[in-house]
Order: C-alpha cells, then sequence, then structure tokens
C-alpha cells in the first residue's frame, strides 16, 4: 500500500492538486480511463478542470453511481450533474453512466461492468460519505463486489437528501461500481473536505481493514493519494 496525503489550506486547492496529478498522467500516457465521482465536493473540482487547457478528447470516462429511477434530464440524477458540471464543458471521446431507468437493472450493472474492463481505468476520482461510504458501497458491501444495485442506508440518505430538489423524494437504491471495481483503477485519487468528513477519513488513516467502513478498502491498494483540507488528523 502507497498513500500519500497532500493537505490543502483552502478547498478549491484540491482541484489544482487533482489537474497537476491529472496532466502528469496524461503526459505519461496514463489517462485513458478516467474514473469520475460526483457530489458537493465533485463541483470545484470540475470548474478548475473547466477553466484549464486540459483536453479529455481521448479519454474514457466512467462514473461510479446513478440513483434508481432518475434519468438524465431529471435534474437531481448524477447524469444531469455530469452534464452540468463536466460533460457540456469538456468533450470526452466516450463517457459511460450507469443508467439508472433501465429495464432490468442486473443486466444494465452486468453490461457496465464489462465496459469497464474494455477501458480499465488509469485514474478514479473519489468522494467519501460520512458513514466511509465510497461511491454508493455502504458499510458491510462486499470488497469483492463488482457493479449492482445498492440499497442506501438512513444515514447516506438523510445527507444526500438535502442535495435534492424539486421536492422530489430520494431514491432508496443506486447502481454503484463495486468496491473491487473502483480498486481496478491504478490510480485513486480520494478528497475528503470539510469537517464533516473528519470521522470516515480518519477510519482509513486507522489503517485497519474493515467492511464497517467500504472506504478501508483503499489500505489494499497501491497507489492513493488522499487530498484533504482536515487538520490535525488523528492516524
Ligand atoms: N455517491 C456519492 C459519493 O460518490 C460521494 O462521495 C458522496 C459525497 O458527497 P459530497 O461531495 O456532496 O459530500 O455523495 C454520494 O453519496
Amino acid at each position: 500500500m502507497s498513500m500519500t496525503i497532500i493537505t490543502v489550506e483552502e478547498p478549491k486547492q484540491a482541484g489544482q492538486h487533482v489537474l497537476e496529478i491529472l496532466k502528469e498522467q496524461q503526459d505519461e500516457g496514463k489517462l485513458n480511463g478516467f474514473g469520475l465521482a460526483t457530489g458537493s465536493t465533485m463541483i470545484p473540482v470540475y470548474e478548475t478542470l473547466v477553466n484549464s487547457d486540459i483536453s479529455f478528447e481521448e479519454v474514457t470516462a466512467f462514473n461510479l453511481d446513478e440513483y434508481v429511477g432518475l434519468d438524465d434530464s431529471n435534474k437531481n440524477s448524477y447524469a444531469f450533474f455530469m452534464q452540468e458540471h463536466l460533460f457540456s464543458k469538456k468533450k470526452f471521446k466516450r463517457t459511460f453512466i450507469p443508467n439508472g431507468v433501465a429495464e432490468n437493472l442486473e443486466e444494465e450493472c452486468a453490461t457496465y461492468e464489462r465496459r469497464l474492463s474494455e477501458f480499465p481505468l488509469d485514474v478514479q476520482l473519489l468522494g467519501i460519505g460520512e458513514n466511509g461510504h465510497i461511491a454508493f458501497n455502504e458499510p458491510g458491501t462486499s470488497f469483492d463486489s463488482v457493479t449492482h444495485v445498492e440499497t442506501l442506508t438512513d444515514s447516506t440518505l438523510g445527507v444526500n437528501s438535502a442535495f435534492f430538489g424539486n421536492d422530489e423524494p430520494i431514491p432508496a437504491t443506486a447502481l454503484t461500481m463495486g468496491i473491487s471495481s473502483i480498486l481496478a483503477a491504478k490510480k485513486i485519487i480520494l478528497i475528503a473536505l470539510g469537517e464533516r468528513k473528519r470521522f470516515a477519513l480518519e477510519r482509513l488513516l486507522a489503517g485497519t481493514v474493515t467492511v464497517d467502513y467500504p472506504v478501508t478498502a483503499l489500505l489494499g491498494h497501491a497507489d492513493v493519494t488522499v487530498i484533504t483540507d482536515i487538520k490535525g488528523l488523528n492516524k
């Protein structure tokens, strides 16, 4: 395991570090497959990428997850989020997001996983849930999991519903890349900003691997960079 921790003074500096890493990867020809995340943490990161000269025209992107039942015209969907914050502003070669309105969700997951193996991820961007989830892999999810349908916990429903507009109820299930699909990425960049992420990040830094905190699966990965603005972390 190799984990690099970058501590930033201001949350907006996180995007600058991501940009530098991506450029380095690209110079070495190692940004063909790029895994993308959603959530409020990623908004300024994508803004930095959009305002830079980096090109994604040769990049195939995969998003981590999507709510079941929301299509790309729904403002609360991750497909809409990606269009709004990145895809409408930077051209990619291909972009994939799990289809939350697929007729057969199991089949959708299997297809997604197959596509991932066709276009292996060089870099995976990751946020973190307050309960230690990564993508939508909730506590208890097997580290061997691949793309699947996940039932969201009350904690996640509570936190994420605050971001839901239009008084729409938050779906109780989501499609998500599994933990093993995430760990297959050659390089992982985890961004944890704000005090509300302290508990989850400290579970990772504590160094004990447990399915109770899915983020601790990263302890088994060879190349993880953590970008955080949280000071005085207990390890
Ligand atoms: N499925 C996403 C996660 O991939 C993301 O890491 C998390 C954090 O979101 P935020 O950046 O808004 O804190 O939100 C959702 O649950």
